[in-house]
């Protein structure tokens, strides 16, 4: 691959597009640029849904594109819901989500970010994934962006929400899920 070739990160989300920047920053560079595209999302597992949003960002992109989507899993749920977060966010908001795990004692959670890169139109995606341990808490902090204030990160005690963006940009989902694909293009490079 040209490293002069920038690569096109496919999303209709700002708060996403603003942290992958922040944390792209911060290491070897990737030129990137973004398109707010109101891709389809099929259902199915989280690695489903990643391949199949970044093979058809591809194709209208027409070129090398990254797409990006998040999941929140329940452990007392088996996992959901999974990457149907953004409609039960929307549908039930912070305290509903919450209310879901009133019956259990168990409110450990996992966030989990799938970055696909596809090379191009045909081109099969490939996954990189990154995973943040925490628990479902009563909301906490700025509510800025999605469902940060009600996951608490393992062993920090506060809540996505009540980080600084340098905190969470350390340690979250997307970072780490990032800090792999950024290896990966480096490789392509070489
Ligand atoms: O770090 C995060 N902290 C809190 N909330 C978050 C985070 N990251 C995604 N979210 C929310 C956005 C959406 O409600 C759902 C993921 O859904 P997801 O399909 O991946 O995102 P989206 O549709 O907003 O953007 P896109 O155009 O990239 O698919 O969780
Ligand atoms: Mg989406």
């Amino acid at each position: 691959m040209s490293t002069k070739q920038a690569l096109v990160f496919v999303t209709g989300n700002a708060n996403k597009l603003k942290e992958v920047r922040e944390i792209l920053a911060a290491g070897h560079p990737i030129e990137l640029q973004s398109r707010d595209l109101d891709l389809p999302e099929i259902q199915g597992s989280t690695q489903e849904v990643a391949r199949e949003k970044c093979r058809r960002a591809a194709e209208v992109i027409g070129g090398p594109c990254i797409t990006e989507d998040t999941a929140l899993c329940f452990e007392a749920l088996n996992g959901l819901p999974g990457p149907y977060i953004k409609f039960f966010l929307r549908d039930l908001g912070h305290e509903g989500l919450n209310n879901m795990l009133v019956g259990f004692p168990n409110k450990a959670a996992w966030a989990l970010c799938t970055f696909a890169y596809c090379a191009g139109p045909g081109a099969e995606p490939i996954l990189f994934e990154g995973r943040t341990n925490g628990k479902i808490v009563p909301a906490r902090g700025p509510p800025k962006f999605g469902w940060d204030p009600v996951f608490e990160a393992e062993d920090t005690g506060k809540t996505y929400a009540e980080m600084e963006p340098e905190q969470k940009n350390k340690l979250s989902h997307r970072y780490r899920a990032l800090d792999k694909l950024r290896t990966y293009l480096r490789s392509l490079e070489e």
